[in-house]
């Protein structure tokens, strides 16, 4: 799908005034935006190329990375476009920036030279992982092992997936919401500790905090769980840390893209596992792999089907498809969901397989699990949404001034609405201010505290950045709630709940309604996705399949069939060169 900005005259900032030929054309229709273009102009001054066409396609890589890919595939690019008068060649080879290492031409794909090289690190960090010989397993004692964790609740695959896991340092852990990869994760920690006997440093880290303290507490379960028939299992595995990937490589004040563990200071883990691996982008995987001593263990444990990362790379789903069929793969899928509802479960798979009247189909079928409101206008929107919504916001809001904020966390946890967009129609934004509206309008609610105040009674949080000196993570969520008259923010922490006067937090948004982006790593008994109109640019079947994944008990869609045809059938693709490598490996 073309993504295209109206010029809005002369004097918008996106033209290059400066620009002329081509670089000036593919500017004013709209494709490159001024700083593609200049970034490409100074490239070329400063390597010596005045080729208008390798000056394009330099802005069409920037550009790209700027829309998640990590290079350029110059035989797709003019799909882009097609009504503009393209180059009949592109005389990339000869280009003294290609000399020069500023751009790199790869396998007929163009990249700038930094993310090449970031690239190319992966692959080659996880060759040398896949290369090292396997760690030494004591087939006696795993035997033993298994049988002391039982048949129950432990199904074929995921007994395969630990099995290969303990001989293998890394694996790639792939299922749905469900399908029990926390459950494996906790069974494959308690066989590594026991092949170790005991004193395994685990991180157990996440693109957000949220995440990792869903992980963390999820894996501590589990083993109380696996206690049940193996009870020493808990103390072998002895202490895991719940952390952000940001936190487990070490923050710098100083540099925002670079770590205090590296290469040259690795860290001390023997095991590190990364759920929502979907989330992570190519230069943090790049961060990750290096700081890793090659002979401790990875296991990266995702949903290779949900969106990707915010930044460039596609890195689970490149290594997903670039594994294939390898003999050497480190690759372990879980197929079954043991936690939706069948309904739930029927609308992912259809979504999975990408045909759009199976999903009306599943979609118009009468479930209490499923549901989809055909609405097109706001006014039926909002009258299909106001009611949960409402319900949902009078609940915690009723916990809220109650002063129970562990009450309050748990009812926000009942309910999401989910957009695609921030801002607009079918914006967060709009329906936040709806939310509290109607929460303002409402006779049970003193009303009050939610027009007009900030830091309300019953406002939902969620926090939007790290910020390690209040010690509260990108992805955690929180509650204004009442204590001793006054108002306080609760934000839920991996071990405790932290209170903050509500002033402090500052990196923090309302939260009655999230975008659908923000919603991975997380999980609501009862979701409504509210699908934008078709033409949205953000609207792809990964959106689409991340959003309907994301409830336990109750989905409803609310939206257009046109809509639902659109998202079904654009797929999120990203330019990325990560599966061809591995591929050819
Ligand atoms: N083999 C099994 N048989 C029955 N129930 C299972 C089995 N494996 C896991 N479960 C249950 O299914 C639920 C989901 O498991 P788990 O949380 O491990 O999945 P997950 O893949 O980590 O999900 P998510 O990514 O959504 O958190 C849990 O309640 C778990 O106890």
């Amino acid at each position: 799908m073309t993504e295209l900005f109206e010029p809005v005259g002369e004097h918008d900032w996106r033209i290059a005034t400066t620009a002329t030929g081509l670089l000036a054309d593919f500017n004013a229709a709209g494709v490159l935006t001024s700083s593609d273009v200049h970034v490409a102009t100074r490239i070329g001054a400063l390597g010596g190329e005045a080729d208008e066409r390798v000056l394009l396609a330099v802005a069409l890589a920037v550009r790209a990375v700027r829309r998640g890919s990590v290079c350029l595939d110059l035989a797709t690019v003019r799909d882009t476009a097609p009504e503009l008068t393209w180059p009949d060649a592109w005389p990339i080879e000869e280009s003294p920036l290609v000399a020069a290492g500023v751009v790199r031409w790869d396998r007929g794909l163009l990249y700038l030279d930094r993310y090449h090289r970031l690239e190319t690190q992966v692959h080659d960090d996880l060759a040398a992982r896949l290369a090292l010989p396997p760690p030494p397993v004591d087939e006696a004692r795993l035997e033993a092992a298994l049988a002391r964790l039982g048949a129950e609740h432990f199904s074929e695959e995921q007994r395969a997936a630990v099995v290969a896991a303990v001989r293998r340092r890394t694996t790639i852990l792939t299922g749905g919401p469900g399908t029990g990869k926390t459950t494996t994760v906790a069974r494959l920690l308690a066989l590594l500790a026991d092949q170790a006997g005991g004193g395994l440093s685990i991180a157990l880290a996440a693109p957000t905090g949220k995440a990792a303290t869903r992980l963390q507490e999820a894996v501590v379960g589990e083993l109380d769980a696996v206690a049940r028939t193996w009870p020493e299992a808990a103390g072998l595995v002895g202490r895991v840390d719940g952390l952000t990937l940001h936190r487990l490589l070490g923050w710098r004040p100083d540099n925002a893209t670079r770590f205090r563990h590296d290469r040259s200071n690795r860290l001390k883990y023997d095991v590190v596992v990364v759920d929502e691996s979907s989330m992570v982008e190519l230069t943090m995987m790049g961060r990750l792999l290096e700081a890793l001593r090659p002979e401790s263990r990875l296991v990266l444990v995702g949903d290779p089907r949900q969106l990707t990362s915010v930044g460039a790379g596609a890195v689970l789903s490149d290594l997903v498809a670039g594994f294939e069929g390898r003999a050497d793969s480190p690759v372990a899928a879980l197929t079954v969901n043991f936690r939706s509802e069948e309904d739930i479960k029927a609308l992912a798979t259809v979504l999975r397989d990408g045909d759009a009247d199976d999903v009306l189909r599943v979609l118009r079928t009468a479930s209490d699990q499923v549901s989809f409101v055909e609405a097109a206008d706001q006014a039926s929107i909002e009258a299909a949404l106001r009611e949960d919504s409402l319900t949902a916001a009078r609940a915690v809001w009723e916990a809220a001034v109650a002063e129970d904020p562990a009450r309050a966390l748990d009812a926000l946890d009942r309910y999401r609405l989910l957009c695609a967009h921030r801002d607009g129609p079918y914006g967060v934004r709009r329906w936040n201010h709806l939310v509290e509206r109607w929460l303002a309008e409402d006779p049970a609610v003193e009303s009050q505290h939610v027009l007009g105040e900030e830091w309300y009674v019953g406002r939902p949080l969620l926090v939007t950045s790290n910020d390690y000196a209040l010690d509260v993570y990108n992805g955690e969520t929180g509650v204004v709630v009442r204590r001793g008259g006054r108002p306080r923010a609760f934000v839920a922490g991996s071990e405790r709940l932290k209170e903050f006067a509500p002033g402090r937090l500052d990196a923090v948004e309302t939260m009655h309604a999230m975008t659908i982006h923000k919603s991975q790593g997380s999980q609501a008994d009862r979701v409504t996705v509210l699908l934008p109109d078709e033409g949205s640019r953000l609207l792809t079947r990964e959106l689409f399949y991340t959003a309907v994944t994301r409830a336990r008990q109750h989905v409803r869609v609310v939206g257009t069939e046109a809509a639902v045809r659109a998202a079904v059938e654009t797929r999120a693709q990203r330019a990325t060169g990560l599966r061809l490598r591995l591929a050819e490996g």
